[in-house]
């Protein structure tokens, strides 16, 4: 049996899965990954292995641009038409990247039968998923149903945001108290106090929250805030003249966009960030939708954030819990790859168009791919789903028990 689909028989697995203790053997057979690595453990939050500088990529040898040209591609038949789009006009390609990706929608009752008696934790992205792709990353905003369907959700679930954003700017853009957030790609983490009590390193440091809560930052980039300040400032300088080009400070990283940039001067940006970043050996480039990403070269992603806060939330090391991470960049990639490997749960990929992935699900199948339906609509029905699910369950268990006190003697 295989979690992604119960009617088709959809995944090819890797070789044999083995038994994992955490979830009694169970969930190594229903996910189509292995569990790889051991659950993590609070001391590895002491110290975070800074990477060796590798040799700076070329610009042109190097597929800087390959990446750049293939970070969101944009489907052509959307593109070209916005009438109608039969099944039929949807590629085989598409189609058989969906038996290997279902849909989460379609797959919602395999879904919560297998999460049915766990303890579930949501991990959420932010832009592309939570909010429309837009062009002006100042005007990516959340829709009001969007925002209550978050809120309900963590009624219910312990919810995060992780985002590439600086935390701040991410919390201003959801405003709601009752989630965590990790900004930075999970570099700047608001948590609730570490249950095993281990905060007396470098990494944390006490704050308050917006309603002055005692509160964990985690931040394990510290040491790089003054690269990032000065690349930041280096960056802008340098791609000033660059027709659309627009640098982003996010604390801990920062980030250059070239989505409003003419494609004939994307080599032009490639080249300017590539020439800044030389001077920083410490710090590292990763590609996003339409935007280079500078971000410290250390071991932490929003994988490591993922079982950070499942270990804060004191859900790690448990046999009944599942995660789901919902994202749609490369960067969610980390998460979904944690979480496979660890057998903690299972990713959804954001995504109009197949491409290689961790997760396990998808939201946007060829039929969900239609102009009108917007990939945050799909996730916004994904939460609603789980918390008229969550709610159904618990008004079932009230309506079972008896209406009066069992005498046990
Ligand atoms: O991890 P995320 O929350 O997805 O953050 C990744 C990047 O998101 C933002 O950029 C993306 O969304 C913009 C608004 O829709 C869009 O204009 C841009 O092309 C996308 O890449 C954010 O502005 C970036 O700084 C983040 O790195």
């Amino acid at each position: 049996m295989d979690i992604t689909n119960n009617q088709v028989s959809p995944v090819i697995m890797d070789p044999a899965p083995v038994n994992n203790s955490r979830f009694g053997g169970v969930l190594s057979s229903l996910l189509p990954y292995p569990k790889q690595g051991t659950s993590s453990s609070s001391s590895k939050y002491i110290t975070i292995p800074r990477r060796k500088p590798g040799k700076l990529d070329d610009v042109r040898s190097n597929g800087w641009l390959d990446a750049m040209k293939a970070s969101s591609p944009t489907c052509k038949k959307l593109a070209a038409d916005n009438s109608d789009i039969a099944l039929e006009d949807i590629d085989s390609a598409h189609l058989s990247w969906m038996l290997k990706y279902p849909s989460a929608l379609r797959s919602f009752e395999h879904i919560v039968n297998f999460a049915n008696g766990k303890r579930i934790a949501i991990f959420l992205d932010y832009d592309g998923t939570l909010s429309p792709i837009v062009d002006d990353p100042d005007s990516a905003f959340m829709s009001t149903e969007m925002r209550s369907a978050v809120k309900n959700v963590a009624k219910y679930f312990p919810t995060a945001i992780i985002s590439g954003r600086s935390r701040d700017k991410v919390y201003d853009l959801v405003g709601l108290n009752e989630l965590y957030y990790a900004g930075s790609h999970g570099m700047d983490i608001m948590g609730p106090i570490h249950k095993s009590g281990s905060e007396d390193c470098l990494n944390y440091v006490k704050s308050t929250d917006q309603q002055r809560k005692m509160v964990n930052l985690f931040q394990p980039a510290r040491e790089f805030l003054p690269a990032i300040d000065k690349v930041f400032r280096a960056l802008v300088e340098s791609t000033k003249g660059i027709r659309g080009a627009n640098v982003e400070n996010h604390k801990f990283c920062t980030s250059v966009h070239y989505r409003n940039v003419e494609e004939k001067d994307w080599p032009i940006v490639a080249h300017r960030v590539r020439d800044v970043l030389k001077d920083y050996p410490g710090l590292q480039l990763t590609h996003g939708r339409k935007v280079l990403e500078v971000r410290p070269l250390i071991e932490w992603n929003k994988g490591e954030a993922v079982e950070f806060l499942l270990e804060s939330l004191g859900l790690s090391s448990r046999n009944d819990v599942l995660a789901i991470h919902i994202g749609d960049d490369n960067s969610d990639e980390d998460a979904f790859r944690v979480l496979r490997t660890g057998n903690i749960g299972f990713g959804i990929l954001v995504s109009s168009f197949p491409k290689e992935t961790r997760a396990v699900y998808s939201l946007k199948d060829p039929a969900e791919v239609l102009p009108s339906i917007r990939s945050d609509h799909l996730v916004m029905e994904f939460l609603k789903s789980l918390v008229s699910w969550k709610e159904m369950q618990r008004h079932r268990a009230t309506y079972q028990s008896p209406p009066y006190p069992v005498n046990s003697s």
